[in-house]
């Protein structure tokens, strides 16, 4: 499968700790990330990860277009909802696309840990039919 991971600034611990957290069910897929996201987690946990231009810089919109392309299955996005992002339009329209395209998509870690459990158990195969 293949999952992107992106994370706002203030967030972006809490996504590289969960990588790490599950890093051995991570290391079974195919990793996207905008660029800083992407940077860190590689850093920091050591798995392999394709990273796209920084959020602000057109990131979101290059995960979107893989979404509206079925190129994308899966979506980890720690989003900050407390602070003003000057690309706020790009964050709207990924997300609106994962509902387009119904990518599960999981904005907290509350969700994320339901999500890579799902996703160990194999309850994605469907993305495989969809494509
Ligand atoms: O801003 C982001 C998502 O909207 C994340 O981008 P970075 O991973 O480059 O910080």
């Amino acid at each position: 499968m293949k999952i992107a991971l992106i994370a706002h600034d203030k967030k972006k611990n809490e996504l590289v700790n969960f990588v790490l957290a599950y890093k051995t069910v991570f290391e079974k897929h195919e990793l996207y990330a905008t660029g800083t996201t992407g940077e860190q987690v590689i850093e920091k946990v050591g798995v392999p990860v394709h990273r796209f231009r920084s959020g602000p810089h057109g990131g979101d919109q290059q995960i979107g277009a893989m979404i509206a392309e079925q190129e994308m299955d899966i979506v980890i996005f720690f989003r900050d909802p407390l602070t003003a992002q000057p690309h706020e339009p790009d964050v709207s329209a990924l997300l609106r696309l994962c509902d387009v395209y119904k990518i599960p998509l999981a904005t907290n870690i509350a969700a994320a840990e339901i999500l890579i459990h799902g996703l160990d158990r194999g309850d994605f195969q469907w993305r495989e039919i969809v494509k």
